[in-house]
């Protein structure tokens, strides 16, 4: 696949480590917070949004990218986006930014994350874009039919 556009806004990321895979197979780049100074999440405060520090440009309507959250900080920690999943779009030239919420109940301490810390992780996802036809009925027979929200049962 094509290499993508990558534009470095952070000087800092150079010493922190580029937007790289940080094993073989690993599916995701880490993201690092791009912070000016260590900041506390509270739990129950508003998300905050930290820039990733660098801007793409997939230019592919193929292609698209999700911020999640790593897995042992959203599991253990609690640090988890605000928006649940961000949705990069293949033409934002914008930077990545990430909305780092500290999701644990009152009385919990606060997440502190310093400048640098891989925060957030970022996945290239394929995009299907359909047309769509729009008609008064569906043409073809279907098992399921409406049912949903657990009309399968649970076992
Ligand atoms: O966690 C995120 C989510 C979004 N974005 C940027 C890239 C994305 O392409 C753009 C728009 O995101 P989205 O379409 O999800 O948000 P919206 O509220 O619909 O904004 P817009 O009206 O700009 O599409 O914001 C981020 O940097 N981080
Ligand atoms: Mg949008």
């Amino acid at each position: 696949m094509p290499a993508v556009e990558l534009k470095i806004l952070d000087e800092r990321l150079r010493g922190w480590g580029l937007p790289r895979y940080q094993s073989a197979m690993a599916a995701a780049i880490d993201l690092h917070a791009c912070l000016e100074a260590p900041v506390e999440l509270a739990p129950g405060a508003p998300p905050a949004l930290i820039s990733a520090g660098f801007a793409l440009h997939m230019a592919d309507p193929g292609l698209a990218a999700l911020v999640l959250p790593r897995s042992g900080l959203g599991h253990r920690q609690g640090l988890v986006m605000g928006n649940l999943v961000g949705l990069i779009d293949p033409d934002y030239t914008g930077p990545i930014m990430v909305s780092a919420w500290n999701r644990n109940g009152p009385g919990t301490p606060p997440i502190r994350l310093a400048p640098g810390d891989r925060f957030a992780q970022l996945l290239f996802v394929p995009v299907l874009r359909p047309d769509f036809a729009v008609v008064e009925e569906f043409t073809a027979p279907s098992e399921r039919g409406a049912g949903g929200f657990g009309s399968t049962g649970h076992r």
